[in-house]
């Protein structure tokens, strides 16, 4: 040994502290010590461009990753610049200790502070030691007669340095898994965390796990060599001559070149124009692990005045799924950082599934000082602007398209257009709404087409089952509503009236409209009209005492649907008071503050309807009496059964009765 040094500058503080720091991503070790072998490679490839440096013209570069189970270590070997002695001594030893000051100083500043971008304090090497009791650097530089440098450290403190034994240009970097790093000898561990880490990146990476096979083992590979599986059809017309061709072909093809674990070229850093759609389905299957076909896509590529690489997919939505569940990968040229980092990101874009390659992204400070950097923000400026451009290119050239995919990315556009002010601005346009009839409009289509049955008013159904009673009402009169739906929508609704002043949007259980009523009703006689009064009283009196609900009100309608019994109107304003005190739910200020504000409910009985007509006429009766309280809560269940579901004791007592009436019906048709 012809060095000894101590790494003890900061080392009571230094290791404990890496191995907090890594303690929740400790696989993170894959990453540093395989992109550092990338990067040796492509420092040398760069130098052989600019003529600096020479390699045979068969060489090829690569990275190759040795498990070995019996001697529990763990090699990352790669041929590329290599470094010297004295490299070592600078980049190794000393570079690192600069880094660990500076990111001791952060790491204090910052103890409480969880989730740090980590890495990027070059410092990324000893992230060996969250794993390895013994680390050791064999390596030999590119340059011409350059001598072999080896580097051993136990613990991270004590080094020593010798003579290399590499005889070939590049750098073995060796970790003696100890205690905590045991996991990564299970094949599985090790493999995950580089699939995590490692997929993209530039340089091919082979697995080799090394374990000398049982005494079984072998048996079994030997008997494996000499089978030849095939189907019974086959075996019964094969030849002998046939199967030991079979037999060698297979065996040939078992002893191919190995293949890389990684895609050196993934399709984000290709110009959109060379890629085909076949292969981004390709891709999006294989990094989202998803079985269905994206609907479209965004291909980002920038080189100026930032450089930016991604491919920004939207899903198609899992059925009945209301919450969408993204996936946007952050890469750094082609080394992975983080999945949805939404200091990086635009947040709404997180409902979609991504790559992103940034590698200018300042990621050696932490991540709320991301938040306010510049970098970030022409970023996020240039991606919204980006995915705003698609959307409104496919809503003005591929309508028809457009409107297939709304069900699915109309989620995603609406909570964008509430979170991002720009990214409204650019896509109101092409913002659409599905109406009761199946048809795709924009807010402005709707307005101008029903103009002159309301204007400036909108109608919407939250609830298309719920509703569906009033659902048939719009359509037999001529009227369409738009279909409001999601949990995204509630937020919505007041979000589009905020943003288009003068419109209303009214649900369509909130009121009848004119266009509800039957024409004579609107021209009766001053007569009728009093008497329509005093139906209407008499009525309100009976409902309010039998339903204990004082509240309540009551009118007589002679309404366009016959069949139709009675409706309940729940006041939009009332309405959205209580979805708003729904929404704080736990704010028990708010909830004290509005427990005495009642829904405004108004039972609409429609005149027109034999029922309600005969109901009329029975509340008239003394003897009759019994019968009218069965027809009014039976009357007025089935018109709340379009705003809620009942409750336990509201169904039984429907069932209850439901069965009493048909009992009396078919007593009357058995005895008639
Ligand atoms: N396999 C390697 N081949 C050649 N040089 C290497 C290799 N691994 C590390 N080095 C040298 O050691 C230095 C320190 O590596 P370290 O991983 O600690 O920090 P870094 O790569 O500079 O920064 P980061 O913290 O972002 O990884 C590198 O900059 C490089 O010069």
């Amino acid at each position: 040994m012809n060095e000894k040094g101590n790494l003890s500058i900061n080392s009571e503080n230094f290791l404990p502290i890496i191995k907090k720091w890594l303690y929740t991503d400790k696989d993170i070790f894959v990453r540093e010590l395989v992109s550092n072998a990338c990067d040796a490679v492509t420092k040398l490839q760069k130098l052989v461009l600019m003529g600096q440096a020479e390699v045979a013209e068969n060489d090829k570069f690569e990275i190759r990753v040795v498990l070995n189970q019996d001697l529990q270590t763990l090699q990352i070997i790669d041929n590329g610049i290599g470094m010297t002695a004295d490299e070592i001594k600078k980049y190794i030893n000393q570079i690192a200790f600069s880094g660990a000051t500076d990111f001791l100083a952060k790491f204090q500043e910052k103890a409480e502070q969880e989730n740090e971008i980590i890495g990027h304090f070059g410092l990324g090497f000893y992230s060996a030691f969250m794993v390895a009791d013994q680390v050791e650097i064999d390596t030999l530089s590119y340059q011409t007669g350059a001598e072999g440098a080896k580097w051993i450290c136990q613990g991270g403190i004590d080094y020593e340095m010798d003579g290399g034994t590499r005889e070939t240009r590049g750098t073995t970097i060796t970790l003696h898994l100890g205690e905590d790093g045991k996991e990564f000898l299970e094949e599985s561990t090790l493999y995950a965390a580089l699939q995590k880490y490692c997929s993209f990146m530039p340089v091919p990476i082979f697995v080799e796990i090394i374990k000398e096979p049982t005494e079984e083992e072998k048996a079994a590979a030997k008997k494996e060599s000499n089978t030849l599986h095939v189907s019974a059809e086959e075996a019964q017309t094969l030849t002998k001559e046939d199967a030991l061709e079979k037999l060698e072909a297979k065996n040939a093809e078992e002893s191919q070149e190995p293949k890389p674990l990684n895609d050196t070229t993934p399709l984000w850093q290709k110009q959109p124009k060379d890629c085909t759609d076949e292969e981004y389905k390709a891709f999006y299957h294989k990094v989202f692990f998803d079985m269905n076909d994206p609907l479209f896509w965004i291909h980002l590529n920038m080189d100026y005045p930032f450089r930016l690489k991604g491919i920004l997919f939207f899903p198609k939505l899992v059925e009945h799924m209301d919450v969408v569940a993204g996936e946007i990968k952050l890469y750094s040229n082609q080394v992975y950082i983080a999945d949805n980092i939404k200091e990086v990101v635009p947040e709404f874009l997180l409902l979609l599934k991504g790559v992103l390659d940034c590698p200018d992204m300042p990621l050696n400070v932490s991540r709320s000082a991301l938040q306010n950097d510049g970098y970030v923000e022409k970023m996020n400026t240039y991606i919204t602007k980006k995915v705003a451009d698609k959307l409104t290119q496919l809503f003005k050239n591929e309508r028809t398209t457009y409107e297939s995919f709304w069900d699915d990315i109309g989620i995603f556009i609406k909570y964008g257009c509430m979170r991002e002010e720009k990214f409204y601005d650019k896509v109101k346009d092409a913002l659409l709404l599905k109406t009761t009839d199946n048809a795709y409009e924009t807010l402005g289509e709707y307005l101008e087409k029903n103009k002159e049955k309301h204007e400036n008013k909108l109608f919407f159904v939250s609830d298309e089952n719920l509703q569906a009673q009033y659902i048939r009402l719009f359509k037999e009169q001529g009227l369409e509503a738009v279909i409001l739906s999601t949990s995204i929508d509630k937020p919505f609704v007041s979000f589009l009236e905020y943003k288009n002043s003068g419109v209303k949007l009214q649900r369509i259980d909130a009121d009848i409209t004119d266009t509800l009523q039957k024409k004579e009703d609107t021209e009766k006689s001053e007569a009728k009209k009093q008497a329509d009064e005093f139906t209407n009283t008499r009525m309100e009196t009976l409902f309010r005492s039998l339903l204990h609900n004082d509240s309540l009100k009551v009118t007589v309608e002679a309404l366009k649907a016959v069949n139709i019994s009675a409706m309940l109107l729940l006041s939009e304003s009332s309405r959205r008071m209580m979805e708003m005190m729904e929404a704080y739910g736990n704010a028990k200020d708010l909830k004290a503050m509005f427990s005495e504000v009642k829904p405004e409910e108004t039972l609409v009985l429609n005149r027109s309807n034999g029922l309600v007509k005969h109901l009329i006429d029975m509340s008239e009766k003394e003897e009759k009496q019994q019968d009218v309280e069965t027809l009014c809560h039976h009357i007025y269940d089935l018109a709340l059964m379009s705003h809620r579901s009942l409750t336990a004791e509201e169904m039984t007592n429907f069932i209850d009765r439901s069965n009493t009436l048909l009992e009396k019906l078919a007593f009357f048709e058995a005895n008639k």
